[in-house]
């Protein structure tokens, strides 16, 4: 399998009012085409800082980020915006769905910035909440759902514009065993079955043991690169 992302040398400071702080220092990394990748180490080190980086949310002061050969350190915020509704789908700890809307129409969001009419647009996120066994949830807004199903919808949210990569940051961080048992089962079964690429961040070794790789970071370095224990 090939290399879906590619990090060279990549440097990330923030300033924070007349002191610049260098967050990430000289990352290499490359994560192939069909991995699942577990992000670790304590807090503060950078792992959501990295996550941004490689998902296109931020841009580094320094280095190159290629995604499936794209060199997405240079593009304009505006192209990095075209850029992940295209190729990434965001999972995070606190679902982020919009109160108001149902499952359905959550999931139908990301869809509204393409060319699709509405039926296929509904489709789409039928089949999406299907996939996450959600189908008979569909109508339910996010407060007649448990958080386990919460998240079960912000996954098919994720992967209802079919994106090579999955980028979890703590999609666990606020469940109960069973419930983050069930989400972690989910993104197995997303990357062996439906060849998804994913880089999740988790405190939880035992979520770790998930992945099929786990990189830790120390003090915006990486230390450590290897299988789960
Ligand atoms: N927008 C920002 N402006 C200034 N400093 C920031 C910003 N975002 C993060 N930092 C700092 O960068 C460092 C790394 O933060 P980051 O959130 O990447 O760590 P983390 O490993 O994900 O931590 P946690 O496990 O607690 O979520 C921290 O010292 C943090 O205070």
């Amino acid at each position: 399998m090939s290399d879906l992302v590619t990090i060279r040398n990549v440097r990330k400071d923030y300033r924070r009012g007349s002191e610049v702080v260098e967050v990430l220092h000289s990352i290499q990394l490359d994560i192939r085409q069909g991995e699942f990748v577990a992000l670790m180490g304590p807090s503060g080190s950078g792992k959501s800082t990295l996550l941004n980086l490689i998902g296109g949310l931020d841009n580094p002061t320094d280095g190159e980020i290629r995604i499936d050969g794209e060199r997405i350190d240079e593009l304009s915020s505006n192209q990095l915006a075209h850029w992940r509704s295209e190729n990434v789908g965001f999972v995070f700890q606190f679902y982020n769905l919009m109160p108001t809307l149902t499952a359905q129409r959550n999931v139908e969001l990301p869809l509204l910035l393409t060319n699709l009419s509405a039926a296929e647009r509904r489709q789409r996120a039928a089949v999406a909440l299907q996939l996450v066994g959600l189908a008979d949830r569909a109508k339910h807004k996010p407060n007649e759902l448990s958080g386990g199903q919460q998240q079960r919808v912000s996954i098919a949210r994720a992967i209802v514009s079919d994106p090579k990569l999955l980028i979890c940051d703590e999609p666990t961080g606020d469940l109960d065993r069973q419930s983050a048992e069930d989400v972690l089962n989910l993104l197995n079964e997303l990357n062996r079955q439906h060849g998804k690429t994913i880089l999740m961040v988790t405190h939880d070794p035992k979520a770790a043991e998930h992945a099929s790789r786990v990189v830790h970071l120390d003090k915006g370095e990486l230390v450590d690169d290897g299988q789960p224990s």
